[in-house]
């Protein structure tokens, strides 16, 4: 290796302080928090109440085509929608037509919505198509010699593929999989959708509640585990992984004909040869020739339309690499799996092996990879740029999960907005930047393509939505499964939103012979994994997740999606049920309605919220008094200072990230590293080390020596040396490589240089807090939104226009398509007024009378009194401090805040959302453990009844907060 690329790789591995993306999906997602000890207050009902009980089957439509190119049935007026809607036609997704015909490119196109009358209840019907023929047609496929007699039997060459895959994933890539899939424009994922009135509880075998008698779901033994992998190593060497042979040389051949003629047909050529696929599906060709002739632009594809396939093949093509940014490292895995092997790839992320980075590094700089997988963090690395920027050229970076990129969005990450157009030209220099997405509404897409510069001729938005929602009412999730449709699938994922819900479900199955096994971020990556290969290969029927699992996932088998919870948005609704029927199978999709969750969820929405006083707090703390201190590197313990500030860390690094990108730069943002370091000498002497190296005379006087320990801060140092923190670390490494010292680093923060000092705080708290405050309704939106649509089809629909009693395809279907391009139907989810109790003030004095020693904000009085934790107030003190008298379940038992009782003449601990009070409050998660026990208390139905008053004055954060806001100075309020 060369020694300049020794010395980087040196660097690269010594220093990866930037942490890559969690490798689930819950770091993607800013809400809910996935541990949710404090339960929110139950919430008061919503304005057009659906009774538990009121459960419509609604029965799947028979597939029966209208006529081809039939006229539009005249729509009748949305009562929510006060302006009759035209659709544009370029939606996110596209409805499909049916047709007879198993060729169904011409029957795909756009329809308006109003469409589907009655007389096209059918319209949303499966299609079946033929399995695509991997022989390709036409092209003589140049084998290996190896394989040479394998285009007679092509599944045999297909199956043979033990040839490890060349990238660089370490040892264990299994080969990627040739799917027999058609490749039409209108395949995509082929769902059922069904909704249900609430779920109900889970009883197991002895009729007992789940509560107490779930833990969190166990792995099975060392033995047990070890005899599954064998077997799942098995499976994939009979066929799990098949690949086929192809002739590099022939590929190269090809893809130098597409470079200088991009024509369909020079790229036909490549697809058939590389994928075996016939044809393109739709606005994959579109997006690939654009990326050819050097142009940036965004693709928005439902999920398992082939996204992939529009950067992978121009990959193959041009000269350069191609940078794939993506959100999660397990996608990043996924994804690098799934490459043809002809196309050499790697990864860069921070949960390999220095080796194994090398090793990337290396392969890079000597051109052996074309694709490399990056997160958005590495961006942040200085190293990382200039290794980058040092490297052969950069063809073509792809934002994958583009929407992250912007705040609007669902799934907004800080990191992804550092990738501008601005930065990738001037740091990467390069030609085209390829945005893709599968769920993004208008808004999300107009901000990804102006970050990204992206103009609007050159978006591609084909998408498509599946085609039957066939609403139904089960009595619970058992015998939903145990019903057909349902028994006949074999691979459903059921979504829940609460991580303890998932051990809860899947213990629950099981113990009803299903095999099923729960995944959530709170379980360790290596079993995370063990839980997805077992549902890859067909070891368990069900799994049972958090928003966590399914990114990346290419299981093309999965029959059914069940939303046992409401989603948080319609676009993650779209997209987890984009995980079903990816091998264009009907597959069917189910969600449980039930408005208390949608009532707690958006409760949480509020959870991370930060009001002015704490911005600008924020803000004294982020820029020192001092202002001379442009240049300056500082930092912010991520720990202490989300204590003190009462911020969540990636509260903290959005506001940071703002700073950096907003309208005035007043910062840079540099790699997050611990700060404070604490070292040893061994071999020369301090002083003397000192008179040979400038960092160590520096050290000696900023230090504090404590037996031989020296302890410092390594931004400060940085600054009299006048290098940056990653400089001075680096050297520091060095002189430990040289024996002379051993350092400990910790407190991981948030560094930053300072660029300019804002003159005026105030107002540039006031400005954050209301962009902040933006993006909090924004999300609260997209709830309402997701509510709406299903709340509509259930209860408002007026059974026009192909809906009927048991059948709500084409009025869910429409609310979806309208949300998609930017109407706002959430009218009747907005509380009334900020009305509350006048029991409301006296609690919240009495409360701040009682902890008199706390500094509290509004917004933290209204996240306790919510029963919601933040950084300052964890449910653990909290919930120590006063335990709640009326909680049973302990696992669900909430932090407990005072609610006087003044009527019944008793004080009560007890928290707001404690699940006693939900009963009297008409819910059904109660055990029937907890009614049995309460029923003997003759005292708690009427103080349930007082808490429930409590609870309906403050049990929505619209009450709440004109209250707690109206409160300015809370401690004089308290007096
Ligand atoms: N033209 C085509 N013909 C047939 N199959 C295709 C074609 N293009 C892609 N596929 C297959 O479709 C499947 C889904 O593709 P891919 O994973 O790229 O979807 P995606 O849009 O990225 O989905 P997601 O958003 O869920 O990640 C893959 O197995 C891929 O091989």
């Amino acid at each position: 290796m060369e020694p300049f690329f020794t010395h980087l790789l040196l660097r690269l591995n010594k220093f990866r302080m930037e942490s890559d993306s969690d490798s689930d999906g819950s770091h993607i997602s800013a809400t809910p928090p996935r541990n949710l000890s404090p339960s929110p207050p139950r919430p008061p009902p919503p304005p057009l109440v659906v009774s538990n009980k009121s459960r419509i089957r609604i029965k799947p439509s028979k597939s029966k085509p209208g006529p081809s190119g039939s006229s539009k049935a005249p729509s009748k007026p949305d009562p929510v929608l006060e302006t009759p809607l035209s659709l544009p036609t370029d939606l996110p997704f596209q409805i499909r037509r049916p047709s007879d015909a198993p060729s169904v490119s011409s029957s795909i196109e756009t329809l308006p919505a109003g469409f589907f009358s009655s007389s096209h209840s059918a319209s949303f019907a499966k299609i079946r198509r033929p399995l695509i023929n991997l022989e390709p047609s036409g092209i003589e496929p140049v084998l290996t010699p190896t394989a040479s007699n394998s285009r007679a039997n092509s599944t045999d060459a297909r199956t043979r593929g033990k040839t490890r895959l060349p990238n660089l994933i370490g040892a264990s890539a299994p080969m990627p999989t040739v799917k027999p899939r058609p490749c039409s424009g209108g395949d995509g994922n082929f769902v059922r959708l069904n909704l249900s009135g609430k779920r109900r509880k889970f009883l197991n075998k002895k009729g007992k509640s789940g509560g107490k008698r779930y833990k969190r779901g166990k792995f099975k033994s060392q033995h047990e585990r070890e005899g599954e992998e064998k077997d799942i190593g098995e499976l994939k060497q009979r066929g799990g992984c098949k690949i086929r042979e192809i002739d590099c040389a022939v590929v190269e051949e090809a893809a130098a004909a597409a470079l200088d003629e991009p024509s369909e047909e020079n790229l036909v050529k490549i697809l058939k040869l590389v994928y075996g696929y016939d044809c393109f599906r739709d606005g994959q060709v579109e997006a690939i020739k654009m990326v050819l002739a050097g142009k940036s632009g965004a693709v928005v594809l439902p999920t398992g339309a082939g996204k992939s396939l529009c950067y992978q093949l121009p990959a193959l093509i041009l000269p350069g690499i191609t940078l794939v940014v993506s959100p999660l490292v397990a996608l990043m895995t996924d994804q690098l799996r799934q490459l043809p092997y002809v196309i050499r790839g790697g990864l860069l992320s921070s949960t390999q092996t220095p080796e194994e980075a090398s090793e990337s590094l290396m392969q890079l700089r000597q051109g052996g990879i074309k694709v490399l997988f990056v997160s958005p963090e590495r961006f942040l690395n200085e190293g990382f740029l200039s290794i980058i920027s040092s490297l052969p050229a950069i063809s073509l970076v792809v934002i994958d999960e583009a929407h992250c990129i912007s705040e609007w969005s669902h799934n907004f990450r800080p990191s992804f907005m550092r990738l501008r157009a601005s930065l990738l030209r001037k740091t990467l220099n390069v030609r085209a930047v390829l945005a893709m997405t599968a769920t993004a509404t208008t808004t999300t897409l107009d901000a990804i393509m102006s970050a990204l510069d992206i103009p609007q001729s050159n978006l591609i938005q084909k998408a498509q939505f599946r085609d039957n929602f066939h609403l139904s009412v089960m009595k619970d999730l058992l015998i939903l499964i145990k019903s057909p449709p349902f028994a006949e699938v074999q691979s459903i994922i059921i979504y829940c939103k609460f991580q303890y819900e998932t051990d809860q479900v899947s213990r629950y199955l099981n113990d009803h012979s299903i095999l099923a096994k729960s995944y959530h971020s709170g379980i360790t990556a290596k079993e995370r994994s063990y839980v997805q290969d077992l549902f890859n290969s067909n070891k368990i029927r069900v799994v049972v997740a958090t928003v966590a699992f399914g990114m990346g996932l290419d299981k093309s088998d999965v029959g059914a999606v069940i939303h046992y919870s409401l989603p948080e948005s319609l676009e993650e609704y779209v997209q987890e049920i984009g995980r079903a029927g990816r091998d264009g199978r009907l597959s069917y999709c189910h969600l449980f309605y039930d408005d208390e969750t949608f009532f707690k969820l958006r409760s949480l929405m509020y959870s991370e919220g930060v009001d002015e006083y704490a911005v600008n707090k924020f803000l004294r703390e982020v820029f020192p008094a001092d202002k001379n201190s442009c240049g300056k590197i500082c930092s912010l313990i991520k720990e202490s200072a989300s204590r003190r500030l009462d911020m969540k860390e990636e509260v903290m690094l959005t506001l940071l990230t703002r700073l950096e990108l907003g309208n005035v730069q007043y910062l840079q943002l540099l790699p997050q590293i611990n700060t404070t370091c604490t070292l040893a000498f061994h071999k020369t002497t301090p002083p003397l080390l000192a008179q040979k190296v400038s960092a160590i005379a520096v050290i000696l006087k900023r230090s504090e020596n404590k037996r031989g320990q020296y302890t410092f801060d390594i931004p400060t140092v940085a600054n009299d040396m006048g290098v940056t923190a990653v400089e001075l670390t680096n050297q520091l490494y060095d002189l430990k490589l040289m024996g002379e010292i051993t350092y400990e680093m910790k407190d991981m923060a948030y560094c930053y240089r300072i660029i300019e000092v804002p003159t005026d705080l105030l107002s540039l708290s006031e400005d954050i807090t209301q962009w902040l405050s933006e993006v909090e309704n924004c999300k609260v939106q997209k709830m309402d939104a997701m509510f709406s649509a299903v709340y509509y089809a259930l209860n408002l629909c007026d059974k026009m226009q192909g809906c009927n009693g048991t059948n709500h395809t084409p009025c869910l279907q429409r609310k979806i398509l309208e949300y998609f391009s930017g109407v706002d139907n959430t009218g009747f989810c907005k509380k009334t007024d900020g009305q509350s109790s006048p029991f409301l003030r006296a609690d919240i004095k009495v409360f701040l009378q009682s902890n008199s020693q706390a500094q509290f904000t509004p917004r933290a009085v209204a996240r306790i009194m919510h029963g919601i934790a933040s950084p300052a107030y964890p449910s653990t003190t909290w919930r120590e401090q006063n335990p709640c008298k009326t909680c049973i379940d302990p696992r669900t038992r909430n932090g407990a805040y005072f609610v006087p009782c003044q009527v019944v003449g008793i004080k009560l601990r007890s928290c707001v959302a404690c699940y006693c009070c939900r009963k009297w409050g008409a819910s059904t998660h109660l055990s029937s453990q907890v009614e049995t026990s309460e029923r003997k208390n003759e005292a708690l139905p009427r103080l349930c009844l007082m808490i429930c008053i409590f609870q309906l004055s403050i049990g929505n954060w619209d009450s709440m907060r004109p209250v707690v806001g109206g409160i300015k100075d809370l401690q004089s309020f308290a007096v």
